[in-house]
This record gives C-alpha cells, structure tokens and sequence, in this order.
C-alpha cells in the first residue's frame, strides 16, 4: 500500500503549470483590504483575480476593494473555511475554466478570507479538492497583524493565532499608530507561534512583499517556499520554538535540518508515516530535501495535514545552503521524536537499500520505523 506522499509522485505530471493563489489572511479589522488594495494599485496586474469572503449577510469588502482587475468575486455570507467552501470551489473552478473559452489569461489568485476564517480549510481546499488542485497551486499565505492590538487578539482568538502560525509572511500593520517602538513582547509572541514566518515590519514594503509571494510557484528556484522563511533566524538541527510556548496556543513549530543527503525512499517512507500517524496535528509542512538520488535538484514540497501538493523537483538549489530543511508548524507534535523517527528510516534505508531503484517511488510501501 503506498501512502499519502508516495502517491502523489505517480499521480503528478512533471511540468504542468498550475495557477498560483495566495492566501490573505489576519484577524478582524488587521488591514487585509487596505493591503489588498494597495497591490491592486499597481501596475500590471493583468490576469490577477480575487476572491473575497466576507462574514455577514451583506458584503462590503467587495465594494471597498479597488476595482482594477477583471475578476472580483465575493463569497458573502459565511465563512470560506466553513458555510461557503463550496462557493470557494465553485469560484476557483469558473475561474479555471476562463482561460478554456478564450478569456484573458489567469495568471495568478488573491484569496482575502474573512478575519475569522481558519485558513487550514482552505489550504486543504487548494490541496485536495480533485476540482482545484490539478489546476491550482498554493503559492504562499500572507496575514495582516494590528501591531497595536494583535497581543490581546492573540490572547482572546485561538482563530488569530492559527492565521499567524500558518502564513509565510506576516504584515506588521498600523505601525505608524504606535507612540512607542513596536513591543518586544508581540514581536516574540510572533516567533513562537511562527519561528520560520518572515515579519515585515517596512509598511511601504507590503505590498511588493504581497505582489512576490503571488508571483511564486512551487517550482520556482527564486521562490523555494521554505527559503524566505528560513532567513528569520539561523535554525539548529531541531529547533525553531520546538516546545509549545504558554502564549503559543498550543501550536510548536520547528525545523528538521539535515546535512547530509537522504535517501529517497527512506525519506518517502517517513514522510508517509508522519502523515498516516500525526496529519491531524499537521498544521503545515513544507520542505525542500536534498536527495542522494537527486543531490543537483532538491525537492520542494508543502501539506497541511493530511493532504500535500505534488512535491516538485527545482532545476537547482535557488542558494549555497544545499541542507535538507523541513519546517513543521504542528499542534502538540514533538520536534524530537520526530528528528528521531527520521534517523531511524535514514538508519534502515543506509543498512538495507532497496533491491533496485525503482522508477516509480510510489509502488513502495509505507512501513513504520
Ligand atoms: N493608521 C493605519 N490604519 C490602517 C493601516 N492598515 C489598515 N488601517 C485601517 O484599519 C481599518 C481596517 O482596515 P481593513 O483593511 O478594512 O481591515 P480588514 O482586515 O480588511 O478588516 P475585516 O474585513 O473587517 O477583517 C481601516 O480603517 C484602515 O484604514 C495602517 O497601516 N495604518
């Protein structure tokens, strides 16, 4: 039986192209719309559709957003995370078909979720719905944060703790309404519940910083997912915030490191049994992994509990740090056993290699260490 991760190498078509959506997220009133429309200010945008959820009965966001693409599409009345899942569907799939009856090119997708919303389900959504996710690739998750309010919203809104845990980057909001440096103490609280999330603090950066994440695709050397965040801060072999802080809601994250090449299957193995014996608590994966098979062109993949995009070999390391980096944002997952659970597949792999190399690394079974 192959597991999750294995089967998802048969079933992926090397080369497709698939459109990039990005994910805005961040708690009520953070500034998601004042961003959105800011990006949508700028030149050349072409291509570029939007999706907003709005949580009432009479949307407004749609209104306030600046109408400067073609494709603005409200989903009102519920949260995308839940009550309009289906809408966010529905959406993403007319969107697809666009470019079948000759319209202009999509080239990329803003989701805005409402400042409630869990973007978890709507990660899955991009990752495992069979109508969106052949066709659609998530290329990061953005969240405002109210520099201003965000340490008592983090304290009262497990919601908004979830929105920072899961981004790539985080949006210092409204700092221009501080009458004191930003606090130490929020700036930490951002780190332990996001030890790989980039913060940027530049206000007039946001928006470039927005514009990029959307540009980017899995299979892209400049936008390797796990590169950008892996500049916030050097990362030891286990480490990150590996043990739930008290303010962390319950969320650790941390970063497996790897030096040396893994070998494929061990390496898929594993994978596939963290997935079968913890996705639950998987908030988000994602990695790029130095294979011996393949040492020139690293593996890029990205999950969110049980379910993963195809990982994606990139046609060379995008810089001169060629280690393994796995970065996991989990509910209560401890960062040791699971270093440990690896050495033991890359233990096995290194004494009993497999008999042939297998072309399809998918016909291999999952195994438990
Ligand atoms: N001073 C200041 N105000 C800001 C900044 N960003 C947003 N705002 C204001 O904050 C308020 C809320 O901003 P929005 O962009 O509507 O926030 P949102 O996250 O889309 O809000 P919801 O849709 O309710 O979740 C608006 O009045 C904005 O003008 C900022 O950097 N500085």
């Amino acid at each position: 039986m192959s597991g999750h991760f294995s089967s998802l190498l048969a079933s992926d078509q090397p080369g497709r192209e698939r459109v990039p959506v990005t994910v805005l997220t961040g708690f009520l009133g953070s500034g998601k719309t004042t961003l959105l429309n800011e990006l949508l200010r700028e030149p050349d945008l072409q291509g570029t559709a939007v999706i907003v959820n709005e949580f009432g009965a009479i949307g407004i966001d749609h209104d306030l957003i600046a109408q400067t693409t073609e494709d603005t599409i409200l989903l009102a009345n519920g949260c995308m995370c839940c009550a309009v899942r289906g809408d966010l569907i529905g959406a993403l799939v007319s969107l697809g078909e666009r470019d079948a009856t000759g319209g202009p090119a999509l080239r990329q997708v803003v989701i805005e979720t409402s400042g409630l919303a869990d973007p978890a389900p709507i990660l899955r959504t991009l990752m495992g719905e069979p109508a969106v996710k052949d066709r659609f690739t998530l290329s990061g998750v953005c969240c405002t944060v109210d520099a201003v309010l965000a340490l008592g919203t983090l304290e009262r809104h497990p919601e908004s703790a979830r929105q920072v845990a899961m981004a790539d980057q985080l949006f210092l909001t409204k700092m221009d309404l501080l009458e004191a440096p930003i606090s130490p103490e929020l700036l930490d609280r951002l780190r332990a519940l996001n030890p790989t999330g980039v913060v940027n603090q530049q206000r007039d950066e946001h928006a470039r910083v927005l514009r990029q994440t959307m540009a980017a695709r899995t299979n892209d050397s400049r936008s390797a997912p796990v590169e950008s965040g892996l500049s916030y801060r050097p990362i030891p072999a286990v480490g990150g915030a590996g043990e739930p802080s008290p303010h962390s809601g319950g969320i650790s994250s941390f970063v497996i490191v790897r030096d040396d090449p893994l070998p494929r299957d061990g390496f898929y193995a594993w994978l596939d049994m963290v997935i079968a014996m913890r996705g639950e608590d998987l908030l988000r994966v994602k990695g790029i992994v130095n294979l011996q098979e393949q040492p020139e062109q690293p593996l890029v993949f990205h999950g969110v509990q049980h379910l993963y995009q195809p990982p994606e070999s990139l046609p060379a390391w995008p810089s001169a740090d060629r280690r393994t980096r796995i970065v996991f944002i989990t509910r209560g997952v401890d960062a040791e056993s699971m270093d440990e659970s690896l050495r033991v597949f890359e233990r096995r792999r290194r004494e009993r290699p497999p008999a042939a190399s297998s072309p399809d690394p998918s016909s291999k079974s999952t195994e438990t260490p």
